[in-house]
This record gives structure tokens, sequence and C-alpha cells, in this order.
């Protein structure tokens, strides 16, 4: 039932429907060397683009789009942008490097669906309700799109991994993207049979997950 000015009962989820959306979010993990080749099928991908498409933004100023990139020789030209930036950011853990360079961090080659997706840093045009004070606004929308997608993909078994090792420069150049356009995120997309049951970089002693508690503040930063 929706009442005249469009609002709807905010009806309780079912205990099964609760534990699912916590299953999504906790069972959601970063994807780089799972990915099985069989294609995505366009339905599903259609699911989870219109999984971002609802996610919220900054004076529903929908800044995104979503590229998909098809064209092999084009992933391969990606792929060498990756491996340059990332050769130089091993060199930023001298300590660890050894383990940094064990890490794989991409799987642009071997997932089925590749997917930038954008912020259009002019969508809506000069001033946009909640963004005149903080123009990051727009970007954090799109992140916002890229979890819902993220967390999307994890229910329907399929896996996604954020790549960021590039210089801005090298994606905008190669997906001919104009200088008003940030790419946010680069995901590798497709089917997986196992996922880690706890991040990959703790898995393999890179980092650890933070325990909650130290996180949660009251009312002021706490003085040094
Ligand atoms: C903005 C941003 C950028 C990146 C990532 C994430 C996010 C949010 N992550 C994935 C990241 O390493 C991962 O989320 C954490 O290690 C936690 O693991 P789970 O996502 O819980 O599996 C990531 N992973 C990777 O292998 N290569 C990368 O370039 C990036 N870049």
């Amino acid at each position: 039932m929706t009442d005249a000015c469009g609002l709807a009962p905010a009806g309780l989820f079912s205990n099964a429907e609760r534990a699912a959306v916590y299953r999504a979010i906790r069972e959601r993990r970063d994807v780089r060397g799972q990915f099985r080749p069989d294609p995505v099928d366009p339905a599903t991908l259609r699911r989870l683009l219109q999984a971002a498409h609802d996610a919220p933004s900054v004076g529903l100023s929908q800044p995104w789009n979503f590229i998909l990139i098809r064209d092999a020789a084009l992933r391969g030209r990606i792929h060498d942008a990756f491996a340059s930036a990332n050769a130089e950011a091993a060199d930023r853990f001298p300590d660890r490097k050894a383990l940094y360079s064990s890490l794989k961090l991409e799987g642009i080659l071997q997932a089925p669906v590749n997917l930038c997706i954008t912020c259009d840093r002019t969508r809506g045009g000069a001033h946009v309700l909640g963004r005149t004070h903080d123009p990051a606004t727009d970007l954090y929308s799109t992140a916002c799109a890229v979890q819902n997608l993220w967390l999307a993909a994890r229910a329907e078994g399929i896996g996604v991994g954020w790549v960021s090792i590039f210089r801005p420069d090298d994606l905008r150049g190669l997906l001919h993207l104009p200088d008003h356009v940030v790419p946010v995120a680069y995901l590798c997309i497709g089917h997986v049979t196992e996922l880690y049951r706890q991040p990959e970089l703790q898995s393999r002693g890179w980092a650890a997950r933070l325990p909650l508690d130290e996180l949660i503040l009251e009312d002021r930063w706490p003085a040094s």
C-alpha cells in the first residue's frame, strides 16, 4: 500500500531476509585469483548494475557511469598499466617488498567482465543539493554504488575485485575519459566457486581487521 505522498510501510524484514543481508555483508570478499572463465549472463549483470544504480547519491545526482570493457586488446593495455603502477607501488614497501610482490592484486585478464565505474563531476549542474560545501560528496556517492554492486554480486555468487593500482592518467587515457570524469573503481567481475573466509590480505599476513570496539568514539576525538 502506498499513500498519496508515495510513502510505503517500512516493514520489518523477516529473520531470514535480515540474515541474508548481513551474510552478504560479512561474506563479501575482494576477489583476485578465483575467477572462473564462464560468462556472467546479461540478466545477472543487469541486476548488478541496477543495484549500483539504486545507490544513494548527493542531491540524487547519480554521478556514475558504467563502462563495460570487453575489448581484449584494451584489457591487455589496462593490465600493462596495472603492472607498471604495481612495480612502482612495490618499491614503496621496501621492508615487505617480497610479500607485496607475492600478492595477486587484480584479475583483469581472468575475469569475464571488467567494469569501470566513473564519477561525472559535472552531473547535476553547478549546484547540487548537499554538495555545496563538500564537493567530494559525488565521489562518495559513486563509492556507494560500487558497494551496492559488490554486495549484490555476493548474493549472486559472483566475485568482484577492485583494482586501484593505476596511475589515474593511464586509465583516463585508455578509456578516453574527459577531464571532468573520474575513474572511481575498476572492477573485475565473474563467477567464483570459492571465497576467502576473511580478507585475503589478512590470510596472507599483510594486514588485519581492527577490533570494532577500538574504532567507536564518544562525542569527540580523544585527546592524545
Ligand atoms: C577503494 C579500494 C581500492 C582497492 C580495494 C578496496 C577498496 C575499497 N581493494 C580490496 C581491498 O584490499 C579489500 O577490500 C580489503 O583487503 C578487505 O578484504 P575484503 O574486501 O573484505 O575481502 C584492492 N584489492 C586489490 O587486490 N587491489 C587493489 O588495487 C585494491 N584496491
